[in-house]
Parts: C-alpha cells; structure tokens; sequence
C-alpha cells in the first residue's frame, strides 16, 4: 500500500496544479477537505513561515506527512504587493475575479513597460507534526500585468499575468506547460530533488 500525504490546500486550482505536480512522488495524495481538517489563519509575515503553518497544521490534525504551498504575486510599481496577501488583497474572502480588479486599477495609467512582476511559490514538507528539518523549495516566475484579462485556464490572477517567452497569459497556457514554467513547478521539482536524495541516502 502507498503512503499517505496529505495537501494542505483548500484552493481548488492550486490543488489541480499540484496532484499532476506531485504525483511523481509516489505517495498516496489526500486533500486535508477530504479529512475534515479546518482552515488555519496564515498569520505569518512570509511565504516561508505560511507553508510551514499550512504544512504543520495538517500533519497534525492527520498524523500523516503534509505538503503545503504558500504563494502570490509581486508587482513591481506596488513595491511588491500584493505579495503575501495575493488571495486576500480585495478582502477578507475575495474572489479571483474582484482580486483582479484591484489589481487592474491600482496598475491604470502605468505603461507597459512598467509593469513587472513575479509569481513566488514556497513548499514545505513536513513529516510529521514535530519534523524539525521540514524540506522548503521555492520557485519564481517573472512576467508582467497586461492590461486586460485573457484565457480561461489556470486560477487567481492567471488571466492578467503575460509570460514573457510566449506573449500569452498564465491562463492561456496548457496546464502542462503552466507547470512546466510556473513557480509552483519549479518548487515541486525542487522538492522532488530533495526527497529523492533523502529517501536514497
Ligand atoms: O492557502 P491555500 O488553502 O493553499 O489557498 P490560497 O488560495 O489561500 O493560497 P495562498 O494562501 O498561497 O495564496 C496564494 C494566492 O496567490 C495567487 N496565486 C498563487 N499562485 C498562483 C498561480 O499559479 N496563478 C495565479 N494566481 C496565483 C492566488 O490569488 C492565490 O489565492
Ligand atoms: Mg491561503
């Protein structure tokens, strides 16, 4: 039988992204909504510290191994807001939708060539509750805000996030190429690295 782990995530599209991220691992993958754990507040000032809360809490409420992806958007010409706060900068429980708003007009009048920005990913792992050597990988992706939503794919502020190599957004890609590039599948592989050498050592 495989191993349990358990994704401490309630973001449906950040959840898709990471099973076919993930798979690779070779461990059973559990949604911590399948197990009835509740949503932890992410109090922390970083990614960092807010993948470890995720991660920490669902390893205790479960028992088993846990995963965690904390990330967001840093836009240049805001001093790299909305940052830590991405999923919650509308509001306490905006949507995507009124996120992007926000975002669009906060940005208006600021020309193309202003409007930088990165995605950032952190992932911990932690083995259990108590693991005091937890494995962190990051990731970055650097593009830029267009002016208007385009694609249908992807979640957050996909649609409005132009990829440099491609001229598309983040939500026109496949979902194989969006992980092929993104800061989540940089982290994944990164972490997949890292397990691998602890479990062959
Ligand atoms: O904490 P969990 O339950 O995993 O879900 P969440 O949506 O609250 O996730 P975060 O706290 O990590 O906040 C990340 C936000 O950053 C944005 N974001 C992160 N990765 C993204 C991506 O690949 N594409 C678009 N937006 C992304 C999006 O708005 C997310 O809600
Ligand atoms: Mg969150």
């Amino acid at each position: 039988m495989r191993r349990k782990l358990v994704l401490a995530s309630n973001n449906a599209g950040k959840m898709r992204e990471l099973q076919a991220l993930i798979s690779m691992l070779g461990f059973e993958i559990v949604p911590q909504g399948a197990l009835g754990i509740p949503e932890v507040e992410e109090t922390g000032a970083s990614f960092v510290e807010n993948a470890l809360i995720k991660a920490y809490h669902a390893a205790r409420h479960s028992g088993l191994p846990a995963i965690a992806d904390d990330s967001g958007l840093e836009v240049n010409a805001l001093g790299g807001a909305p940052g830590v706060y991405s999923a919650r900068y509308a509001g306490p429980s905006a949507s995507d939708d009124e996120n992007i708003d926000k975002l669009l007009a906060a940005l208006d009048g600021i020309e193309p060539g202003r409007r930088g920005a990165r995605f950032r990913c952190v992932m911990a792992l932690v083995r259990d509750a108590d693991d005091a050597d937890p494995i962190i990988a990051e990731g970055c992706w650097e593009g830029r805000i267009g002016q208007t939503r385009r694609g249908g794919g992807g979640f957050g502020y996909d649609p409005v996030f132009i990829v440099p190599e491609t001229g598309l957004s983040a939500a026109e890609l496949s979902p194989a190429d969006k992980n092929r590039l993104s800061h989540r599948g940089q982290a994944a592989s990164i972490l997949a690295d890292r397990l691998r050498d602890l479990l062959s050592n």
